[in-house]
């Protein structure tokens, strides 16, 4: 997929991974919105990435995804100033087991309703001319971590969703690929909420355990994760695929066993 001219919206992109993701469009010459809770992170970054990148390719825009009108309009407002969307990055995330239905809300209903928003905008089905949507999940869907049940729960649930829904898309040839990536610990901001009570709730004395999982694997920087983001986004063979990204390994794909009868 040539990137040249397309046209990405990318939620949590103020910062951590999400920021890195919108440097690596925006150096690809992508005009991206960035659809950020954070006002405040949110104009600081678009100034920022207009001295970097220059004037005009990309748009900040203030938004709840868990309301779904404004994320509605986050969308619309995309379309409106950039023309067409191509790229969607659902990629908003929080960690929050004491509100743990926010978590819920934010990680996984949210990225449901931003493919879907997607699939309106970019589907063959509605006449548009197709496009890629890539959604965050973690490691985390991988293991059973004590410190993060919801959290857990929910990065299951953005795999599961994502592969569906990318049958889906090919068997209604919606010209839509829809991926997952599953970063292992990324050094931002969310990976240092474990230390706070105010997220973890009563996990918060596994805290130690937790860092020790840190040491153990090791913590990876947010380009690392653009890297295999922009690979997914780029490889116009990749359709319900479910990338990892490991200190150990790297860039890598989970592999699934066939069903049989
Ligand atoms: N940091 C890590 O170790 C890992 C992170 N992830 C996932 O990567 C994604 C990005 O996480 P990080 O960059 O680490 O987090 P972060 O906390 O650094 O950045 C998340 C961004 O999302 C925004 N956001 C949060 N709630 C929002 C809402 N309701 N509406 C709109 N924006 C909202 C925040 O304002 C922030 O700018 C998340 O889905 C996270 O679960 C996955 C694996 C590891
Ligand atoms: C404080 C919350 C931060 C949440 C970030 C997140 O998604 C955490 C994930 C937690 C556990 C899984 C992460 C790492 C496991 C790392 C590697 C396992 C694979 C082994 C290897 O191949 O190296």
């Amino acid at each position: 997929m040539s990137l040249t001219g397309k046209v990405a919206l990318v939620t949590g992109g103020a910062q951590g991974i999400g920021r890195a993701v919108v440097e690596s469009l925006l150096q690809s010459s992508v005009k991206v919105a960035v659809v950020d809770l954070n006002q405040e992170v949110g104009c600081e970054c678009k100034v920022q990435l207009d001295t970097e990148y220059g004037e005009g390719n990309c748009t900040f825009i203030q938004c709840d995804i868990t309301d779904g009108d404004t994320l509605k309009d986050a969308f619309q407002t995309t379309v409106d100033q950039f023309g067409q969307l191509d790229i969607v990055v659902n990629n908003a995330g929080i960690n929050n087991e004491k509100d743990w239905e926010k978590t819920i809300q934010v990680n996984l209903t949210s990225v449901i309703k931003g493919t879907y928003l997607a699939l309106d905008h970019m589907s063959k089905e509605h006449g548009k001319r197709g496009g890629v949507v890539i959604n965050v999940s973690s490691m985390a869907a991988f293991l059973h971590s004590p410190h993060q049940p919801v959290y857990t729960a929910t990065k299951h649930g953005v795999i599961g969703f994502t592969r569906a829904i990318a049958d889906a898309s090919s068997l209604a040839d919606y010209g839509v690929r829809i991926n997952v990536l599953c970063p292992a610990f990324v050094d931002t901001p969310l990976l240092h909420s474990v230390e706070n009570e105010a997220n973890m709730g009563k996990f918060v004395k596994f805290k130690d355990d937790f860092k020790h999982s840190m040491n153990k694997f090791g913590v990876l920087k947010p380009p690392q994760i653009a890297e295999g983001m922009m690979r997914m986004i780029m490889d116009s063979s990749l359709n319900g695929a479910v990338m990892k990204i490991t200190c150990s390994k790297g860039i890598h794909f989970h592999t699934y066993e066939p069903l049989s009868a």
